[in-house]
């Protein structure tokens, strides 16, 4: 029987992270693609998160550097921080990003609608425009959305997707959750003059951490001035005559804020995609099931990036993307993306950065395991009198000495543990680390100096 035509050899729905890597690989394979994006051309990342965050983060830091300065002879005299100015700033280079993103696509010949889709029917994608067209393959790469839970107000909160277009700093912002999100705009808000509150529901902050990298992010935070509120979730949120907000949660008086964010965690974006008009098996959080090879339950059906739920970041899901298509289209033997040690960074005010295992997995998994720890003040931060210590953590087997995770927090931090990843990725011992001569003076020559 002859193969039914279809308008497409890939269809990819949303343009973000793993969409935009899978749709141009698959083109330049030389499979004839379409893709639809009902936002902004790069997603997430680009649009509205690991890119302009980092940028905040770096404007953020200068709070911090403008006061060290001044104990290494420097004279800063009217400083200010304009906000709108730098928010101009980085939303003109997100600007920039997108439409290198778009040319790319353009010059693979990548066919791009700018508008939501849905899947209709077998092998069928309508457009909001009301066009229909077909594909063989279909590629869900619709990311995840900020999860706001239910409670009287809520429609007052702000997520990460609005904190990038305030008016202004917020004299003081109460932030929920005490993840990735929550860590990470406390310290661009706290640098920037607002007096920050993070209320988490548990107490425990960044959950997948090595546990001293926790402490030691908190207490550095507590001295800078944010402060924590535990067991707290939100009764309500009411609206002040004067604009303000007083908020309650369990176990905690009211308060007022100028700004409540709400940084919750994030669930896959599968609402309204027809997916149940073909079948397309979905998880409890709403996430797309799919095997080692990104398919779905449906055969000619995949799913990469946050739309999965297996790991939130952006380079798995470009991973993930790059992997589909060369699997696909690339004639070569189908392969999977390996989600085993995988290295990760959380941009707080010091940043933490890890890889492996943290010293609780270690010793549920292997028993006996040696750990090596450095607690150091960095040279510059001695000089500046700053009272900031870092911390290295590695953490080995002590069978053989293989390394099973390294952990860090203090500056540069993921900088440095891109590099230390590639050696714990390879399987590498703490031998082979001492066996290699310093870089002084450096904050990094302490992975290789560890006792
Ligand atoms: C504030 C913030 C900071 C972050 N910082 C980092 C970081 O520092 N490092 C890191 O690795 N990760 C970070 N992440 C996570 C990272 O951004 C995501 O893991 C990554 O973007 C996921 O890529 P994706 O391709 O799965 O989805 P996305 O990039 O979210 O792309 C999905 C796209 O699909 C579109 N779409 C959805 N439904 C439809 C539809 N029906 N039709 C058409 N289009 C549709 C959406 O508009 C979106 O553009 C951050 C996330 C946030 C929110
Ligand atoms: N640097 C990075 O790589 C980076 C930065 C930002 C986001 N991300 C990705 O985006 C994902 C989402 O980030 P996130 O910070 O929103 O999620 P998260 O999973 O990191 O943290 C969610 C936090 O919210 C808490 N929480 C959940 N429900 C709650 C409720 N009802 N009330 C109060 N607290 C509640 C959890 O206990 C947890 O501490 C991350 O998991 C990460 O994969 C990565």
């Amino acid at each position: 029987m002859a193969e039914p035509e279809y308008d497409f050899d890939l269809f990819t729905i949303g343009i973000g992270s793993g969409g935009t890597r899978a749709s141009r690989v698959a083109a330049a394979h030389g499979a004839r693609v379409a893709a639809a994006e009902e936002h902004r051309v790069g997603g997430t990342c680009v649009i509205r998160g690991c890119v302009p965050k980092k940028m905040l983060v770096y404007g953020a830091q200068f709070a911090e550097d403008l006061e060290d300065c001044q104990e290494f002879g420097w004279t800063i005299e009217g400083k200010s921080f304009d906000w709108v100015k730098l928010r101009d700033h980085v939303m003109k280079d997100v600007d920039r990003i997108e439409s290198i993103y778009t040319d790319t696509l353009d010059k693979h010949d990548v066919t791009l609608f700018h508008e939501r889709a849905e899947i209709t029917g077998d092998h069928e994608i309508t457009l909001a425009s009301g066009k229909v067209v077909t594909a063989k393959y279909i590629l869900i790469a619709t990311g995840a959305w900020p999860h706001v839970p239910e409670f009287e107000g809520s429609d007052h909160c702000i997520t990460s997707n609005e904190a990038f277009h305030l008016d202004a700093i917020p004299r003081r912002v109460l932030i929920a959750g005490g993840g990735y999100i929550a860590n990470e705009f406390a310290g661009i808000f706290n640098e920037f003059g607002s007096k920050v509150v993070i209320a988490n529901r548990s107490d425990v902050i960044l959950r997948s951490y090595d546990f001293s990298l926790r402490d030691r992010l908190m207490q550095i935070s507590m001295t800078k001035g944010i402060e924590f509120c535990f067991h707290a979730e939100f009764e309500y949120v009411r609206k002040n005559d004067d604009g303000s907000f007083a908020v309650k949660m369990t176990n905690h008086d009211e308060r007022e804020f100028d700004c409540v964010m709400v940084a919750t965690g994030r669930v896959p974006n599968t609402k309204g995609l027809g997916l149940d008009n073909v079948g397309v098996e979905l998880g409890k959080k709403g996430e797309i099931k799919v095997d080692t090879f990104s398919k779905s339950s449906v055969d000619y059906i995949y799913a990469v990036g946050d739309v999965t739920d297996r790991v939130q970041l952006t380079p798995v899901a470009i991973r993930e993307g790059q992997a589909f298509a060369d699997s696909m289209f690339g004639g070569v033997e189908p392969y999977c993306v390996d989600h085993s040690c995988i290295p990760s960074a959380v941009f707080s005010h010091p940043p933490i950065a890890s890889v492996g295992l943290n010293e609780r997995e270690a010793k549920d998994q292997y028993g006996k395991v040696a750990v090596y720890q450095s607690d150091f003040r960095p040279m510059k931060n001695v000089v500046a009198g700053r009272n900031e210590r870092s911390l290295i953590k590695m953490i080995c087997d002590d069978a053989n000495g293989r390394i099973l995770g390294i952990h860090m927090i203090g500056p540069d931090s993921p900088e440095i543990m891109q590099a230390a990843a590639v050696a714990v990725k390879a399987g590498m011992n703490k031998a082979d680390f001492d066996a290699t001569t310093a870089i002084h003076p450096t904050v990094a020559e302490e992975l290789v100096l560890l006792r």
